[in-house]
């Protein structure tokens, strides 16, 4: 068999893509010897062609801890993974086009990131995008619990405060759950609360850490501004405004964006800082402490966003709120309202 025939014939076999790669034998040559070989994680994107997924995968291709990036999707995956494979890092990128190539996108995955469905147009509120986000996500999770139950999944998709329950529910069907390895993202209320917060004290918000605890969506999105570091006070006008804005940051960007979306590079920037503190916790490194939506037992309610400290088996540790000043503590009493009736929407949904 000539030499080109020989290497179409395995790269066919290693390259799910085949269409787009078959026509060009350079890069057919150039798949073959990626092996993925190289120490680091395997970690799929589910919905990566989409608004958070593009730059959410060229950040993980850009991450040294990451060996194989798997980039799925229902549509254009293999023109994004054509795209982010050509940047000169790292990570081996394979591409996975619809249903009959998710088992081959997870098989094997150490972290999944789920940042496939809807997003919202203004005037819809998070749980709108239930409707269409709740099927989307259970079908990826019986994928998840089939081909690689052990992976961390970050679950993106909203509304969080419904999709983790659902995914949970899910597993538990299966039989895969482990409540430390489903972390619902609300990263970017952090990352958002952080910024705003060091617009008011006049600080690089680098330096400024503020706790978001709840859940992700308007009133369950709850800062604990008597809790920021470095240690500050603020006027009650400044509490007032940064809790709203803070709450109501995705509706600012929802309605920026005017029809065309909401968060996606400031989500995908988040999306990569919380699955990289994942990546550190699942090598083993010390003290790595993020705010996620998990199972918890920190309030009543199954599901609740507080700091977790991650390590090599997930979330292995759920912090308590800490003291909470009056203000925080009604606001947890409308959070914790609001988010047992959206978790139930998800229980009942798989449970149905
Ligand atoms: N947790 C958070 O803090 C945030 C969550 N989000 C949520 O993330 C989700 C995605 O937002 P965008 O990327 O802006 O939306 P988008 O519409 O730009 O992208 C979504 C992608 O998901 C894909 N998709 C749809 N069904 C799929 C399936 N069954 N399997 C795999 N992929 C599928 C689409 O083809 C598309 O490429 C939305 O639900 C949005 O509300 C957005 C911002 C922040
Ligand atoms: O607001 C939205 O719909 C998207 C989102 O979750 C966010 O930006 O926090």
């Amino acid at each position: 068999m000539e030499i080109n025939q020989r290497i179409a014939t395995i790269s066919a076999h290693l390259h799910p893509i085949k269409p787009q790669m078959a026509e060009h034998p350079i890069l057919r040559q150039a798949d073959c010897r990626a092996k993925g070989g190289a120490p680091g994680f395997k970690v799929a994107i589910l919905g990566a062609a989409g608004g958070i997924g593009q730059p959410l995968a060229m950040l993980m291709k850009m991450n040294p801890l990451v060996s194989v990036l798997h980039l799925y999707d229902v549509v254009n995956a293999p023109g994004v993974t054509a795209d982010i494979s050509h940047m000169d890092t790292g990570a081996v990128v394979r591409g996975f086009l619809g249903q009959p190539q998710l088992e081959n996108a997870l098989t094997g995955m150490d972290l999944v990131i789920i940042p496939a469905g809807v997003p919202r147009k203004p005037g819809m509120t998070r749980d709108d995008l239930f409707k269409i986000n709740a099927g989307i996500v259970k079908t990826l999770c019986e994928g998840i619990a089939k081909c690689c139950p052990n992976a961390v999944v970050n679950l993106i998709s909203n509304p969080v405060n419904s999709t983790v329950p659902i995914a949970a529910e899910v597993f538990k069907k299966a039989g895969t759950y482990d409540p430390k390895k489903l972390l619902g993202v609300t990263m970017l209320d952090v990352v958002r609360a952080n910024t705003f917060v060091a617009e008011v004290l006049g600080l690089d918000p680098r330096e400024v850490n503020v706790p978001v605890v709840g859940g992700h969506a308007g009133v369950t999105i709850l800062p604990l501004l008597s809790q920021v570091k470095p240690p500050c006070s603020f006027t009650p006008d400044e509490i007032e405004y940064l809790t709203k804005r803070i709450q109501d940051g995705g509706t600012e960007v929802v309605q920026a964006k005017a029809g065309a979306g909401s968060a996606t590079l400031s989500m995908a920037y988040a999306a990569v800082k919380f699955a990289d503190a994942c990546l550190r916790g699942l090598r083993g490194d010390a003290g790595i402490v993020e705010c996620a939506f998990v199972a918890s037992q920190v309030t009543e309610l199954p599901f609740f966003a507080t700091k977790v400290r991650l390590g090599r088996a997930g979330a292995e540790e759920v912090y308590q709120l800490g003291p909470l000043n009056e203000y925080e503590r009604v606001g947890l009493e409308k959070a914790k309202e609001e988010l047992e009736a959206s978790i139930q929407k998800g229980v009942s949904f798989i449970r149905k």
